[in-house]
């Protein structure tokens, strides 16, 4: 008899995935998955449900229709919580609090990898000497740098990321894939959202383009 290979189930998988709003269709039915070490690119134009997409895949939103499993089960939002960080249009950020309490605080919530500090999170994604500063007081990219830092602190394994590159220069769009590398190279994996308008980032990439569902 043959030997077989028993295989992992995918880190995500979404099958007959579909969404509506007051009746209209804004995606699906979608089936697709994301593996360990993989990223999928999930383009569409202005519209298109990308955003409405990793709302549902966080748990944000309910889908009409389909289910949604991590490493093979069903989620759940203790499984969610585990395994899945949101970096979203807006920053999430508290505004009366300085960068670095922020972090301290999102780190509170979400946990940590054990391997990283606020203090070096700041330096990674460019704003080492900004800890004491107001989160109002940041810049739209200082913004978007600070909501990287805690994703890149974040233990949960899957990455939803809505539109990352939007407001960072040139430098801030390779901070983005050289985090997206490192966070496949550590078995993660990563949902991007994109118009296209960047270049994917160098790694094992999957594209999901979505339309205007029927
Ligand atoms: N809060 C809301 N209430 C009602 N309709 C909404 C809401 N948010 C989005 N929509 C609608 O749902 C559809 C999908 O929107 P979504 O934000 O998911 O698109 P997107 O692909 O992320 O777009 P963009 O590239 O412009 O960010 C659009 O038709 C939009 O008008």
């Amino acid at each position: 008899m043959p030997s077989t290979t028993p295989t992992q189930p995918p880190l995500l998988a979404v099958h007959g995935l579909s969404f509506a709003r007051n009746d209209v269709p804004v995606f699906g039915p979608l089936d697709f998955d994301v593996a360990a070490g993989e990223a999928l690119l999930v383009q569409g134009g202005n519209g298109a449900g990308k955003t409405t997409l990793l709302r549902v895949l966080a748990g944000l939103l309910r889908a009409d229709a389909g289910g949604i499993a991590i490493r093979g089960e069903l989620t759940t939002p203790a499984t969610r919580a585990a395994t899945l960080a949101y970096l979203g249009h807006l920053p999430a950020l508290k505004a009366d609090l300085t960068a670095l309490e922020n972090l301290d605080f999102l780190c509170g919530l979400h946990g940590r990898r054990g391997s990283q500090s606020p203090e070096g999170a700041m330096a990674v994604v460019g704003l080492a000497g900004h800890e004491d500063t107001l989160a109002r007081q940041l810049s739209a990219g200082q913004k978007k740098r600070l909501s990287l830092a805690r994703l890149w602190l974040s233990p949960a394994p899957l990455w939803l990321l809505d539109e990352p590159y939007a407001n960072l220069d040139l430098d801030g769009i390779e901070l983005v894939n050289r985090m997206v590398q490192s966070q496949l190279r550590d078995g993660g994996a990563a949902l991007v959202t994109t118009h296209g308008a960047y270049a994917a980032p160098p790694v094992r990439t999957r594209l999901l383009e979505l339309g205007r569902a029927a």
